[in-house]
């Protein structure tokens, strides 16, 4: 049993899993994540495996001190990965980044892939089909535009997000949620129209916090899943252990 860790820059997302089978997941702060993994061991003591990509702070515990019976990897630029990096800067490149490109890889294999991470950062990650990574893209998410909004002016309040279906705002806080909403939304369906320019059949992978929402709302195709980080960290770790 494995329980793989994706360690974000708002939260810590967790699942277990036996081998391809999905067992329980769960969604932490950073706050009380040591009492969290604790009760995650004693709920699942087959757990021997700890995968964890992490692109937030280090975590205040060592992960180490919660189980001797539990070996754990800690995903990194050294380890080997089922895609070519065409990165101009691979040592700077998310290691979530290189998680959702793996799963890409390893789930759709052999065709034109974007995957779109949308969390604290929307990230666009393009493989194409011979397994070549090559970017993509980081823009703010929902809170990040909302809370700059309000923290680099002097008169805009601090709006949460809200599933606006408001195309133009008559009010502050309209015209905010219309900018804010309308603005990822145009910006995805657009960065998915110019690829869909250049090539003719990929997939697209849509997935982070706010999955659901974007996948009712965006004009394109994609397929969602909220889990394909996740997921993908599952995969990961088996094409590790095969090809170790
Ligand atoms: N309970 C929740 N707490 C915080 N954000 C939530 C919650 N439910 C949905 N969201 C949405 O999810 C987004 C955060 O996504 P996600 O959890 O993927 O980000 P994250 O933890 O920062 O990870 P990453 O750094 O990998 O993006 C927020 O923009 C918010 O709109
Ligand atoms: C963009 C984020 C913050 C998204 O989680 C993360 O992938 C990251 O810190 N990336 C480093 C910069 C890069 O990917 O080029
Ligand atoms: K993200």
């Amino acid at each position: 049993m494995v329980l793989v860790v994706d360690i974000g820059n708002t939260r810590i997302k967790c699942a277990v899993y036996e081998v391809n089978t999905y067992i329980d997941s769960f969604v932490f702060e950073d706050s009380n994540a040591q009492n969290k993994f604790k009760n995650i061991f004693t709920t699942y003591p087959k757990i021997k495996d700890l995968v964890v990509s992490s692109v937030g702070k280090e975590l205040d515990f060592d992960l180490k001190s919660l189980s001797k019976s539990i070996t754990i990897h800690v995903v990194s630029h050294l380890d080997s990965f089922p895609f070519q990096n065409k990165y101009a800067t691979p040592k700077t490149l998310g290691i979530d980044r290189m998680i959702l490109a793996s799963g890409a890889t390893l789930l759709y294999p052999k065709q034109n892939r974007l995957v779109i991470d949308a969390g604290t950062c929307i990230t666009y990650d393009f493989i194409d089909e011979n397994d070549h990574y090559w970017g993509g893209a980081i823009s703010p998410g929902f809170r990040l535009r909302y809370e700059s909004l309000h923290q680099f002016t002097a008169k805009l309040p601090l709006l949460t997000f809200e599933e606006s279906e408001i195309f133009f705002g008559n009010s502050t806080n309209e015209s905010i949620h219309a900018g804010v909403v309308n603005g990822l939304l145009y910006e995805i369906d657009g960065f998915i129209d110019g690829f869909k320019k250049q090539y003719e059949n990929f997939t697209i992978i849509l997935t982070g916090g706010d999955t659901v929402f974007l996948a009712k709302r965006l004009k394109n195709t994609i397929f969602a899943n909220s889990n394909f980080l996740l997921e993908s960290l599952n995969q990961y770790f088996q094409y590790k252990i095969k090809n170790d």
